[in-house]
């Protein structure tokens, strides 16, 4: 399931993946949300206002039915942003500009996804988006509202993020 926050427009799609040949597909990111956002050689910042966009991956913990089926978990965290996906053999990296791992909790998603500069910038006039895209229980719903009846204030942070550097 991933976030994409920008407060002005989306101009080019993340992520990136990061077997591609093509260097079509990589883009700066400004540092408009956290302290390092740059996600590939790209320095041309001659439109870094439109580029104002942060992709966050969240993944969530394998449910009841995957455990009892004894699913195996297909994805590695090496950090900085990064995740694996192992398809029976195959693997393939992504790069994100935070990933949350599945024992993330619902406070971290907001510490951490830029959701609070997102926030103010709303607040200082700027035109923002928030969406939450995924398949179907992926887990869009429960990280934009949080799970039943929990007090994200009394979530413990976890350590559970890594950025891209
Ligand atoms: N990070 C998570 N930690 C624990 N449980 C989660 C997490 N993400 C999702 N779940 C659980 O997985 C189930 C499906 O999640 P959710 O309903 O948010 O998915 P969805 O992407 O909104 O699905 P749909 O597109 O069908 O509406 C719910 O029971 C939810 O509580």
């Amino acid at each position: 399931m991933a976030l994409v926050f920008s407060p002005i427009r989306v101009r080019k799609f993340l992520p990136v993946d990061l077997d591609s040949d093509s260097d079509e597909e990589n883009c700066h990111v400004p540092s408009y949300f956290g302290s390092s956002t740059t996600l590939s050689s790209n320095t041309d910042n001659s439109d870094e206002a439109e580029d104002n966009f942060n992709v966050v991956l969240r993944v969530r913990p394998p449910n009841a039915q995957e455990r009892n089926r004894r699913d195996q978990f297909a994805v590695d965290f090496p950090g900085d942003g990064q995740v694996s996906v192992n398809n029976q053999g195959t693997v393939r990296s992504f790069q994100f500009n935070v990933v949350l791992e599945p024992d993330a909790a619902q406070e971290d998603v907001f510490e951490s996804s830029g959701m609070k500069k997102l926030i103010e910038s709303a607040i200082m006039g700027y035109t923002c988006t928030a969406f939450a895209f995924g398949q179907t229980g992926s887990g869009k719903t429960h990280t934009m509202t949080g799970p039943p009846a929990q007090n994200v204030f009394q979530v413990p942070l976890t350590k559970a993020i890594s950025h891209s550097t």
